[in-house]
Parts: C-alpha cells; sequence; structure tokens
C-alpha cells in the first residue's frame, strides 16, 4: 500500500496556559490520500481548528509526527492553502488586485496570474467584479473572492476551517454547491472543519468525527454517497442513515 499524502502520528498538542496546562488534542493518528475531502466534525473546543493550524504549520504540535508527501512538517508551506470563516481582504484593493496578492508574494509570473485571476473570479461566479472593492460586496461575495485567492497560486492542499459558517443558510448551501463542483474539476486535498454535519456529510469522501476536549479521533465515517453529488443527495435515505451515525458518535440524540 502506498503512503498516504498527509499522515499523522499520535499528534498531541497542549496549551500552556496562565493556569494549567490545557491538552487541546490527544494522541491523534490519520491518514489523509491525495484528492481526498475530508470533513472534522466535534464539539466546540475539541481541537478542530488547533489541528488545522498543525496541518498548515502555523501551531506546533506538542508530540507525534506529521508528514506530508514522505517530509517532516512542521511549517507554512506555498503548496499549503488556508481559509478562514471570515476573509481578510485588503480594504484598499480591488477583488483582482486582492487574487492577485498571494501570487506576487510568491514571485509568480504576472500575465499568467492576471489569466488565472481571470478564470478563478468566473469560476466562483464573480465575473464583472474583478474592479470592486470588498467594502462593495455582500458577506458571500467576500467568501468567494476568498476561495479564488485560495486557488490563486495553485495549492495542493486547502485547509478549510468553517469558511462558510459565518454565512446565512442560503449562501452557504450556495457556496457548498459551488465548492464542491470547483472540487470535482481540481480535486485538490481538502480538509474542511464545520460544525455542520449535514453539511460534512453532503461534501466529503471521510469524515473525521472528534470527541469532546482532550480532542480525539471518535471514529471516522466512510460517505458512501454517489459522486459527482447534487443537493438531491440530500434526500437519498443514505444521507439521513450517515448525519445520524454522526449524530449518535456525537452524542447528540440522547
Ligand atoms: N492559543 C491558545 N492558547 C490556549 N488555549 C488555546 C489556544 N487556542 C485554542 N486553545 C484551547 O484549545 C481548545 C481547542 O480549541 P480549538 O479552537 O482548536 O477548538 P475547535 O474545536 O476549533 O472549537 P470551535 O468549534 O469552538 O471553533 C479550546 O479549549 C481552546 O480554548
Amino acid at each position: 500500500m502506498t503512503a498516504s499524502l498527509i499522515e499523522g502520528r499520535n499528534v498531541s498538542k497542549v496549551y500552556a496556559t496562565a493556569t494549567a496546562p490545557l491538552v487541546a488534542l490527544s494522541d491523534v493518528s490519520f491518514g489523509i490520500e491525495e484528492g481526498e475531502f475530508v470533513s472534522l466534525v466535534g464539539p466546540s473546543g475539541c481541537g478542530k481548528s488547533t489541528l488545522l493550524s498543525i496541518l498548515g504549520g502555523l501551531e506546533e504540535r506538542t508530540d507525534g509526527t506529521l508528514v506530508l508527501d514522505g517530509k517532516h512538517h512542521d511549517a507554512p508551506r506555498a503548496d499549503i492553502g488556508m481559509m478562514f470563516q471570515t476573509s481578510v481582504l485588503f480594504p484598499w484593493r480591488t477583488v483582482r488586485e486582492n487574487v492577485l496578492l498571494p501570487g506576487i508574494i510568491l514571485g509568480l509570473e504576472r500575465k499568467q496570474q492576471e489569466a488565472r485571476c481571470a478564470e478563478l473570479l468566473s469560476m466562483v461566479g464573480l465575473d464583472g467584479f474583478g474592479e470592486r472593492y470588498p467594502s462593495e460586496l455582500s458577506g458571500g461575495m467576500r467568501q468567494r473572492v476568498g476561495l479564488a485567492r485560495l486557488l490563486a497560486h495553485d495549492p495542493r492542499v486547502l485547509l478549510m476551517d468553517e469558511p462558510f459558517g459565518a454565512l446565512d443558510e442560503f449562501t452557504r448551501e450556495t457556496m457548498n454547491i459551488e465548492l464542491l463542483r470547483i472540487w470535482e474539476r481540481t480535486r485538490k486535498t481538502v480538509i474542511f472543519v464545520t460544525h455542520n454535519i449535514g453539511e460534512a456529510v453532503f461534501l466529503s469522501d471521510r469524515v473525521f468525527v472528534m470527541t469532546p476536549r482532550p480532542g480525539r479521533l471518535e471514529g471516522i465515517v466512510e460517505i458512501d454517497l454517489p459522486r459527482p453529488r447534487r443537493t438531491d443527495v440530500m434526500r437519498d435515505p443514505r444521507y439521513a442513515e450517515l448525519v445520524f451515525e454522526i449524530r449518535g458518535m456525537l452524542g447528540v440524540d440522547h
């Protein structure tokens, strides 16, 4: 068997606090394959964002090993992109300039980036908005810009921390459909943090279910719904079964 793209072994994280050390993650082990869409779900404070930050090389682990593409991984890398609940866009830059920024920082060829930017804005449904400023956009549109910016330098791994969590239900669902469409085209490796179990089942190949703090892996649920997925998959009895299986693991239904 070939090694996974990302492998974590007994990853643990203890934060030093003013009172006692706080164990945020305890012995988390997993493998994530290239091109896989994995979601992390779990109760608030179970360490989902901590795990994502460790995967992004932004946070140091206290213990355990993390391997990316066969090499030890513990620092930010250009081939890993991150997106958060609110996309911090530079207000004095246009949408186009915001999307171009990672490429400029990485010193990528400007002409190529301009072409890619136009393509990405079209991909996220923002054709014609390139010269607008962030203040002229709705929250959903700003997250679309964030998504385009995330994809601009073509990272191999996308780490997404509740990227649509601050949006209303309708916009969130539209964004999920867009994300799935983009993922089906690009087959990036995605690790997606969410509180929404239905969203995790709709999007993912596998859902990692975490326990309350200290976060451990309670289990991994294989999402065997057919792809490509459209919203009508939510009417599939298997969808409801998977949602209830995860709810059961999280102890939501007492
Ligand atoms: N920098 C820090 N210093 C101290 N404790 C921290 C720090 N960051 C996170 N924690 C603690 O670690 C635990 C895990 O936090 P984390 O943000 O990873 O959880 P989460 O599952 O993403 O939560 P939520 O779903 O509410 O966003 C929490 O108890 C949190 O208070």
